[in-house]
């Protein structure tokens, strides 16, 4: 059985006070902090000494950090989080198409736990070869929305990625991002997912501890 894996997003915390945000949602059951690292071309907050340091800040707080890639060149970036303190390195398949062998060796080697991603757009099939493969991706990451911003809508139709997947690899670590909370668990947890992001339906609620023990549930009953 794999286990539930709550991991709140910190892309929907009070950034004027990471250290405390993090430390309340560990506080409230969350088993990792997820991170997403975008580069210029995804907008939001462009990667430069900034992001290293907060990985190593949160690492600090001796947390599993989750780190979601959403960047053209992800082998640029291994060194960088590995020395940083990062726990997880989930890149996008999208990104990887050549190289996806040496860089899951080198994500092992700097001592982090490989995943890739995939976006709406991008089917399953995508993703095998990386989960068969001789060095094997440990997780993979269905997004739930297109990746960039929090408080999107959840697309249930990705719930049939997540049902190939699981019904493949019995075993394997399957997380999902994008629009995830007390409405949308139920439906994710069944597909099959068990490591579930969630942004602003934690940080936005009044009693976080409830709804991570609630999508925990859901899991676990799944
Ligand atoms: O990666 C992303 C967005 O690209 C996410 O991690 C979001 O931060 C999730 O936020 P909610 O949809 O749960 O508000």
């Amino acid at each position: 059985m794999v286990a539930a894996k709550i991991a709140p997003s910190m892309l929907s915390s009070d950034f004027s006070k990471l250290a405390s945000e993090a430390e309340r949602m560990i506080r409230c059951g969350a088993d990792w902090l997820h991170m997403d690292i975008m580069d210029v071309n995804c907008v939001l907050m462009p990667v430069g000494l900034f992001c290293f340091k907060v990985v190593l800040f949160f690492f600090s707080h001796r947390a599993y950090l989750d780190c979601h890639l959403m960047v053209t060149n992800p082998m640029d970036y291994v060194e960088p989080f590995g020395k940083a303190g990062a726990s997880g390195f989930t890149f996008h398949v999208e990104a990887s198409k050549d190289n996806w062998q040496e860089l899951i060796q080198r994500i092992k080697l700097k001592g982090m736990r490989p995943g890739v991603a995939l976006k709406p757009g991008t089917p399953i099939e995508d993703v095998y070869p990386l989960v068969d493969g001789e060095n094997p991706v440990e997780m993979v990451l269905v997004m739930t929305v297109e990746p960039g911003f929090g408080g999107q809508k959840f697309m249930p139709e990705m719930m049939e990625k997540v049902r190939a997947l699981r019904e493949k690899y019995p075993s394997l670590d399957i997380e999902v991002d994008g629009g995830l909370g007390p409405s949308t668990i139920g439906i994710a947890a069944s597909a099959g997912a068990n490591c579930i992001v969630a942004g602003s339906s934690v940080f936005g609620a009044s009693e976080p501890t409830q709804v991570i023990s609630l999508m925990r549930k859901s899991v676990e009953e799944a």
